[in-house]
């Protein structure tokens, strides 16, 4: 089996301003690019060689992989987009302060939804301008399966979806793989990875712009896995 690397995408504008932002379209800091920078070189240092690169559609994410590559000398490796690796759907949350969130909901209620599996932040209504279905960026997926608010287990639907459908047919053929996507939605996979139960995942956190590296057997079990440096 071939190795997998997952890195959340570098600090963003808006985990700057501790703003939630689920599928906002929002671009790294400056603080982000230099994470991106980092673990570009941590991958040079360790001399791994990527096969194929996946990202979500968010630019984040996308622009993250693009560094990497970049500074780990490897641009020509062939990268992926796709939706289902994007970050959790915040629903009516997106664009919230998360201090003032909280004030509002209570604190019980507020990391049910934040941090649980179960819970769904208030979804957008059908005809909320914000809703991915009228984004051009999502014109080629169904609207059906677009999200409008999604709780932790709704993202490990599709993202778990995709990692069977996209990433382990990559490692079944011995590949590297890298993925650059999100704090929630690398959660959920991570999740399904480790095997760790759903009540346990709220002690999950993925930290910015720091790749860990997944190694696998023959039959696809989790050997072990660790943070690069
Ligand atoms: O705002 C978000 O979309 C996410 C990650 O940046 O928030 P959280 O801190 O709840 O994981």
């Amino acid at each position: 089996m071939g190795k997998l690397i997952l890195i959340r995408h570098g600090q963003s504008l808006w985990n700057l301003e501790n703003i939630f932002t689920g599928w906002t379209n929002i671009d790294l800091s400056p603080q982000g690019k230099e994470e991106a920078k980092n673990a570009g070189e941590i991958i040079k240092r360790n001399k791994i060689n990527i096969d194929i690169c996946f990202a979500s559609y968010l630019k984040r994410a996308i622009r993250t992989a693009w560094i990497v590559l970049d500074n780990c000398e490897q641009m020509h490796v062939d990268t992926y987009y796709h939706w289902k690796l994007n970050e959790r759907h915040y629903g009516d949350w997106q664009g919230k302060n998360k201090d003032e969130t909280l004030k509002e909901v209570g604190e019980k209620k507020y990391w049910a939804i934040r941090r649980g599996y179960y819970e769904s932040p208030p979804k957008l209504g059908p005809n909320n301008k914000l809703h991915p279905k009228f984004d051009p960026n999502y014109k080629n997926v169904d609207p059906a399966v677009l999200p409008s608010g999604e709780s932790l287990e709704d993202s490990s639907k599709r993202v778990v979806n995709y990692y069977f459908e996209a990433i382990v047919p990559n490692l079944v053929q011995g590949k590297t793989v890298m993925i650059s996507a999100h704090g929630n939605s690398l959660r959920a996979l991570i999740g399904y990875i480790c095997n760790i139960p759903s009540i346990d995942i709220a002690g999950l956190e993925v930290p910015t712009g720091v790749p860990h590296i997944y190694e696998f057997d023959g039959n696809q079990n989790l050997m072990e896995h660790h943070k690069l440096e």
